[in-house]
């Protein structure tokens, strides 16, 4: 690794010395950019529909990315050194090696992105795969973006992978909202962890109660590798989901071995854009062996997990016993479909509950005696997810991260795909299930009030 003045070295593709990550082979020359079978490139077409929420460049297609993030040693290296070398179809530029710092993101990125700069469009090496791997210390957003722009024959996807960083909130949200991102567009964020060792790294406590890194990074993801899986039992590895899920009820969760699975179950996420990327929690088994029969856990049905110790009525009883820690909880509250008025009334309380971390007054009720504080303390809300329905029949994606939330509308054609879809063995149309209304908080001290507050507010006239 190198130290923050050292000179970073370039890297092409006659390098004589390739990362030790990747093991090219001289003589491989790169393939043509086909998807092989059964795997197939990413639609474009459906990412700039679902890209249109948050914003626009005309009719060229975003390039999808994904984030990577992971405690140490959890098996971060092993899936970038599969991408960087599996012949899988997919032609992806890997961003690797500390990627920022939560504090000066925004200065790295204008200091790469210098004119005068070389660094940016010399730091790729090509691999016989097709991919690209660029080992670049603290690269910021806009030469990610410029790298790509300039990589010949482009690029499908982009995989930048934050190590070392305590706290990927800010991160997040500076791949999500920034101007500098360009024709990318943040696609989803991937945890591998490591199942053995997982349970104690949730748990370690840190100075002045503050949320340790592993939990803070099961809150953000959207995708989780439980790798490792050829050392743990299946009582283990249960008690594992049980409790990244009682983080993070809208984890997609993959079982993995040397983090081996198929990429199609990490891109495509389209988690900041698709309703349904919160509808469709579940686990697959992404390990050739039948280690850990199927698992369905039923946190993704109760609207609060606030307790690692299960207090609450739950389907596994003989789930784990943890001790009580300061940490991270969640909240899934169900909506109806909202009245014009009751979408205003839920903006506000996002406002006021996310940006201000204070529950607001209830605006109908301030001169009775029910009037709850006009300021009592809210939760430190870390990720925030939901699909909104209107009775005019609007629907909306809330995303949030740390305090930066937006509510997008959904755009007709989205709806209209996501509301038929062709059956190709039949032939016929096949109505998929209405989605319901709901919103997720991930953070620290997210209870039951949230919830009742919530639900107070937005029926305030
Ligand atoms: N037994 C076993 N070992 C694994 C598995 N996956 C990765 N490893 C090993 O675990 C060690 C750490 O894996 P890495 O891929 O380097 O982990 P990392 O997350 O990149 O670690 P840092 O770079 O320290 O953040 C390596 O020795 C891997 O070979 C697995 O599924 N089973």
């Amino acid at each position: 690794m190198l130290d923050d003045d050292e000179v970073p070295q370039l890297l092409d593709a006659s390098s004589s010395s390739p990362p030790a990550l990747v093991q090219a082979d001289e003589n491989d020359s790169p393939p043509e950019l086909i998807a092989s079978a059964g795997f197939s490139l990413p639609d474009r077409s459906s990412d700039k529909v679902a890209a249109t929420a948050t914003r626009d460049v005309g009719d060229r297609p975003k390039v999808p990315l994904t984030l990577l993030t992971g405690y140490l040693g959890a098996g971060k290296s092993t899936l970038l050194e599969y991408i960087l070398t599996a012949q899988h179809g997919y032609k992806i530029a890997v961003c690797m090696n500390d990627f920022g710092d939560t504090t000066d993101i925004e200065a790295k990125a204008l200091t790469l992105s210098d004119p005068s700069s070389s660094t940016t469009s010399t730091s790729m090496l090509s691999l016989p795969n097709g991919c690209l791997c660029c080992s670049f210390k603290d690269m910021g957003i806009a030469a990610i973006e410029e790298m790509v722009a300039n990589a010949p024959g482009g690029v499908d996807w982009v995989m930048v992978e934050l190590t070392g960083v305590a706290d990927p909130g800010p991160i997040i949200r500076s791949f999500w909202a920034n101007e500098e991102m360009g024709d990318l567009v943040l696609d989803g964020v991937v945890c591998v962890v490591d199942s053995r060792n997982i349970l104690k790294q949730l748990s370690e406590v840190r100075p002045k109660g503050e949320i340790n890194e592993a939990q803070k990074q099961v809150a953000c993801a959207d995708v989780i590798l439980l790798n490792k899986l050829d050392l743990v039992t299946t009582e283990q590895l249960r008690d594992v989901e049980h409790r990244v899920r009682s983080i993070n009820p809208t984890l997609r969760i993959h079982h993995t071995t040397r983090s081996r699975m198929p990429l199609e179950g990490m891109f495509n996420l389209r988690a900041f854009s698709d309703p349904t990327a919160l509808a469709s929690t579940s686990t697959n088994h992404d390990h050739d062996h039948d280690h850990v029969h199927q698992h369905q856990h039923q946190h993704q049905h109760e609207d609060i997990c606030d307790d690692p110790t299960h207090s609450h009525s739950h389907s596994d009883s003989d789930g784990p016993t943890e001790p009580h820690y300061n940490g991270i909880t969640t909240a899934l509250i169900p909506l109806p479909r909202l009245s014009s008025t009751q979408y205003t009334n839920l903006n506000e309380f996002l406002e006021s509950v996310i940006w201000a971390e204070k529950y607001p007054a209830n605006p109908s009720s301030t001169s009775t005696t029910e009037t709850p504080p006009a300021t009592s303390k809210a939760p430190e809300i870390l990720r925030t997810k939901g699909y909104i329905r209107l009775d005019d029949g609007r629907e909306y994606v809330l995303q949030g991260v740390a305090d930066l939330f937006e509510l997008c509308e959904l755009p007709t054609d989205t709806k209209a795909r996501r509301g038929a879809k062709v059956n190709a063995g039949a032939g016929d149309l096949q109505k998929e299930p209405e989605l319901e209304g709901k919103v997720v908080f991930i953070g620290r001290g997210v209870d039951h009030e949230i919830k009742d507050r919530l639900l107070k507010y937005i029926d305030a006239t």
